[in-house]
């Protein structure tokens, strides 16, 4: 069991239920790092209070500054505070809960000093993954996962001795508010529509990846990186429920699948417990009332999005940075108001084509990807 936790992205959906299980499992928070939250962080730290509180924003960390000053708490800001926030002596664990590929810096530096990542920031992976498991790799720094399609097969793979007996990884997907539709009705689709997840409460950026499928499209790259397979390996079932989170198929034809309410705190608590397993307080899943589970295959057509991420993975080098650092982009245009649902993919096709791919790719080749993407969807919109 971990002792001490660092969170970053404390305010956000996965920081706030990672604190909320950090209070039931009595775990001690030695850091809270958020953008510009300074009411929700001020609450926080008056609650867990950390050694170190970070916000981002210069400005806000300003104000938290002497919100504060009653308290005995660092504060520090911008990627320099992250990075001491994520390698603080005192935790030996970091949640990784920002959102986006800011988290990259932060979990390599969480990394060098051998702390276990319980990892939620995805875009992380997808853009860097295999530098990402290397460098855990050569620090001996435990990787688990906290998304809840890949901690359901961090679960299903326990007692799993030879990778080659694995088959396939069969990830589930919602299909999102717009199941269903085609590519003419999604033109319509708002803001407000689009946020409208039929099972998670999310943020607002993962909520948009789910109605375009980018999610699972980030997803499958996440799942290559994480458990080091080919995208042949990788598959997507159309599951409307979201109650079986993902399956391994061995090559027995042994089909392992988790199941469990859609509530992000189990696979969060696993992260913080594992090898053991922590009480949850709330009632598990009930077979005698929970729907009827079906299955269905994803559609590539109205939803290209899921494809865009597929030839990404496919291409390799700096190709799922492009991808990431345009959808980041992308997204937040649509978040703003300034461009249609399904511009988004248009806008992430139109980078990847724009930006060259490099191979054999260093972190600098990584982060001028993602500059090169970003400043390419800017330039089109
Ligand atoms: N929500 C979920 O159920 C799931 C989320 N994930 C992944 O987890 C990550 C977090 O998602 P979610 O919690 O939904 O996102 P939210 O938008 O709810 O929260 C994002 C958090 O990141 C913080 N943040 C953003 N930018 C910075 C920055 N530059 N420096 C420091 N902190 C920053 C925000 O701070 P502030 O509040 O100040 O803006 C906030 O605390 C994403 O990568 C997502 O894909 C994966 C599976 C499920
Ligand atoms: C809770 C979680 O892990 C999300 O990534 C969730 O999986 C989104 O659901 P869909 O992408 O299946 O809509
Ligand atoms: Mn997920």
């Amino acid at each position: 069991m971990s002792k001490v936790i660092s969170v970053l992205g404390s305010t956000g959906s996965i920081g706030r239920q990672t604190l909320d299980v950090a209070g039931q499992l009595g775990l001690p928070v030695a850091a809270l790092a958020t953008n510009r939250n300074i009411a929700l962080l001020e609450q926080q730290t008056r609650q867990f209070r950390p050694r170190l509180a970070v916000v981002y924003e210069e400005a806000s960390a300003e104000q938290f500054r002497s919100r504060v000053k009653d308290l005995e708490v660092k504060v520090l800001s911008g990627m320099e505070g992250l990075i001491e926030a994520a390698s603080i002596k005192e935790a030996d664990t970091v949640v990784t809960a920002v959102v986006g590929m800011v988290g990259l810096r932060p979990t390599l530096a969480a990394i060098e000093q051998g702390k276990r990542i319980a990892f939620a920031n995805k875009e992380t992976l997808v853009c860097a993954g295999e530098l990402v498991m290397d460098a855990a790799y050569r620090h001996g720094a435990e990787v688990v996962p906290v998304d809840s399609e890949h901690s359901a097969i961090f679960q299903c793979l326990q007692g799993c001795r030879d990778r080659r007996e694995l088959r396939r990884l069969i990830l589930t997907c919602s299909g999102g508010p717009f199941y269903g539709k085609n590519s003419e009705e999604l033109k319509e689709m708002t803001r407000e529509d689009a946020l409208r997840h039929p099972n998670w409460k999310m943020g607002p950026k993962i909520t948009v990846d789910c109605a375009t499928l980018m999610n699972k499209g980030l997803e499958v790259i996440e799942a290559m990186r994480l458990y080091r397979l080919p995208l042949s390996q990788v598959d997507v079932v159309i599951h409307r429920q979201s109650i079986v989170h993902s399956l391994v198929e061995y090559r027995d034809g042994a089909v392992l699948a988790q199941l469990g309410t859609p509530d992000m705190r189990l696979p969060i608590r696993y992260a913080l417990t594992y090898p053991c397993r922590g009480e949850n307080p709330e009632p598990p899943l009930d077979l005698l009332s929970c729907p009827p589970l079906t299955f269905a295959p994803p559609d590539l057509e109205s939803f290209p999005c899921l494809r865009l991420a597929m030839e990404a993975a496919q291409e390799g080098g700096t190709a799922c940075a492009v991808l990431n650092g345009a959808n980041e982009e992308a997204v937040g245009l649509f978040l703003k108001g300034e461009i249609g649902f399904t511009e988004i993919p248009e806008l992430v096709e139109s980078a990847r084509r724009s930006v060259l791919v490099k191979w054999n790719a260093s972190l600098e080749d990584i982060l001028e990807a993602d500059r090169c993407a970003r400043a390419a969807v800017l330039g089109r919109q």
